[in-house]
């Protein structure tokens, strides 16, 4: 069953349309990429999934409607978000953002130590103030602390956007072993720059709309991506 399925999706800011009926299949075990141009509606897209911003269509989380649910009770069932951002607390300590991420997921404390496991840069850093860290750690912090809850499908708004390759590596080796364990993870980004080797499939997003769904791995996605944005040569 697909993890996470969403249809007839639609976003609307006052009276611009930024999500326009789109249809998503997140499979389980598998990475999906929504890649789109900036302003194409991708993160409009990601947020209305989690319930942050106002949407009409429906969501289903293996095979269950959460459309109706407030943001906190779809990550209690296992939606979990990276947003843009990432949306830390920057002026309280590493460990700090861990053990509020734990309550908000009504988590035990002791979860905090696991989070702090999976990246180990975390358990050095855990005294340090978020905002001190690299970017690439803040990201680690983020995915750490959207892991805690250990979801079902994972939402990643521009992953690696910006980042040193060898953190985006590191990043990217991480999603790839998350879906190898069953996750359902979908990452939302500009381009496929350093998400090559842990694409599986994924949908061409352009001015709110889907114009391509692609299997295959990141090559005809970016061959799509292209034709959509007509960079295609031959
Ligand atoms: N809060 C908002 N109020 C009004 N318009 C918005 C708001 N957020 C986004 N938009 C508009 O909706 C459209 C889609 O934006 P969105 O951020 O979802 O796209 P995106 O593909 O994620 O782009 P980017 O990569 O630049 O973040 C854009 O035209 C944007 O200007």
């Amino acid at each position: 069953m697909t993890a996470l399925e969403i249809a007839g999706l639609f976003v609307r800011y006052g009276g611009a349309l930024a999500v326009d009926d789109i249809a998503l299949s997140v499979p389980p075990g598998q990475v999906t990429a929504l890649v789109g141009p900036n302003g194409a509606g991708k993160s409009s897209a990601v947020l209305a999934t989690c319930g942050t911003v106002r949407s009409t269509g429906e969501v289903r989380l293996d095979g269950e409607r959460v459309d109706g649910w407030s943001p906190g009770r779809r990550t209690r069932a296992g939606l979990a978000l990276v947003p843009q951002g990432r949306q830390l607390f920057s002026r309280l300590t590493v460990r700090e953002n861990l053990l509020i991420g734990a309550d908000q997921l009504r988590l035990p404390a002791r979860s905090v130590a696991a989070a702090e496991e999976r990246f180990p840069i975390l358990a050095e850093r855990r005294s340090s103030l978020a905002g001190v860290l690299s970017g690439g750690e803040q990201q680690m912090l983020a995915v750490a602390r959207a892991l805690m809850g250990r979801p079902r499908a994972l939402l990643l708004d521009e992953l690696v956007t910006g980042l040193a390759p060898l953190i985006v590596q590191q990043l990217a080796t991480t999603v790839r072993a998350l879906a190898d364990d069953g996750l359902a993870v979908l990452v939302a980004a500009p381009d496929l720059v350093g998400l090559r080797d842990v694409v599986d499939r994924g949908y061409v997003l352009v001015r709110g709309r889907v114009v391509a769904e692609v299997e295959g791995g990141h090559r005809p996605l970016q061959s799509a991506y292209e034709r959509a944005l007509g960079l295609a040569v031959g």
